[in-house]
């Protein structure tokens, strides 16, 4: 019997948008949901070449804000890509301080495992993004050809979903074929919302080196390790996050730049942070990501 429940299915440009409610492990055992756009080519014979591409959220989201604003159907259908949208934090664990900030807690898990008290049980999502999800999805859509033939995988997001994709991606060399990201908290060390992430849920700065992409991507024997042609990251020149310093996203392009690591950064004039960005770049970045999937 499987583990996990369909929400609700709805049809958009043939792919069939679906939300998913499961327990989850590495949430400490809360309810948690995640959506899932399945392209109409998917069938039993199609399942081991059709690939997935995660994408991760930024904060306040849940699954429903890519899934209802980026507009990604139709060129998921077009591609033949199934696409993974996780939420964005552990829902409902009920702990101190998780709902007083919107940077922080309830919306805003930062993609990593926590240390400290009163989180560390439930504040899992680095764990839920790279075992979990991929295993549920595994369950979902069976491959025939599994074990001799895994599943290929990329992995993108916006903001701290962008923060979340370069992380998994940097840290897990040949798990993910490409990464991509929109306006990512690309040096959370040395911005406000990473500092406080990292204090909060690690106890220190110092103690999110492993989850701060500008630091990872600057260990040429990790870039070597990843072995990834590019990594393509779009940032609107209209984003007040980004004019305040929040992303980074050029120190990212530096650090990699030193350890020999491609980075196409589009400078895109006068986009903003939101979902009207997302949606105008997001069939840009499943062509980058389907190009690596199959070729590589
Ligand atoms: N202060 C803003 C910051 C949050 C924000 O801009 N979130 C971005 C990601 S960092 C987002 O995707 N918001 C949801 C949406 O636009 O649908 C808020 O509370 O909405």
């Amino acid at each position: 019997m499987s583990s996990v429940n369909e929400v609700s299915s709805v049809l958009c440009f043939g792919c069939q948008v679906k939300q998913y409610r499961h327990v989850s492990k590495a949430l400490g055992g809360l309810e948690a949901v995640f959506s899932v756009i399945v392209p109409p080519s998917l069938d039993t014979r199609g399942h081991e070449l059709t690939p997935v591409v995660y994408y991760l959220s930024g904060l306040t989201c849940t699954d429903q804000n890519f899934i209802q604003k980026a507009g990604a159907c139709r060129a998921a259908a077009r591609l033949n890509l199934i696409i993974v949208a996780p939420d964005t934090s552990p829902r409902g664990a009920r702990v101190a301080g998780e709902d007083d900030a919107y940077d922080f807690g309830t919306g805003a898990g930062f993609y990593l495992n926590a240390t400290q008290e009163p989180y560390r049980p439930y504040y899992r999502m680095y764990d839920y993004v790279v075992e979990e999800l991929p295993a549920l999805i595994e369950e979902l859509f069976p491959s025939p050809a599994a074990p001799a033939r895994q599943r290929r995988c990329s992995i993108t997001g916006h903001s701290m979903g962008g923060h979340g994709a370069l992380v998994c991606a940097l840290r897990n060399p040949g798990k993910y074929c490409s990464v991509s990201a929109f306006a990512p908290i690309a040096h959370p060390s040395v911005c406000p919302w990473g500092q406080k992430a990292f204090r909060g849920y690690l106890g220190g700065i110092e103690a999110g080196e492993m989850y701060d992409a500008t630091l990872l991507v600057a260990d040429p024997s990790r870039v070597q390790a990843c072995n990834l042609d590019d990594i393509l990251i779009d940032q609107g020149t209209a984003d007040q996050f980004w004019c305040e310093g929040q992303l980074l996203p050029e120190d990212f392009v530096a650090a990699a730049k030193n350890a020999g690591q491609k980075v196409t950064l589009r400078m895109q004039e006068g986009y903003d942070h939101s979902y009207f960005f997302v949606s105008t770049f997001i069939e840009d970045h499943l062509e980058f990501h389907a190009k690596r999937l199959r070729e590589r």
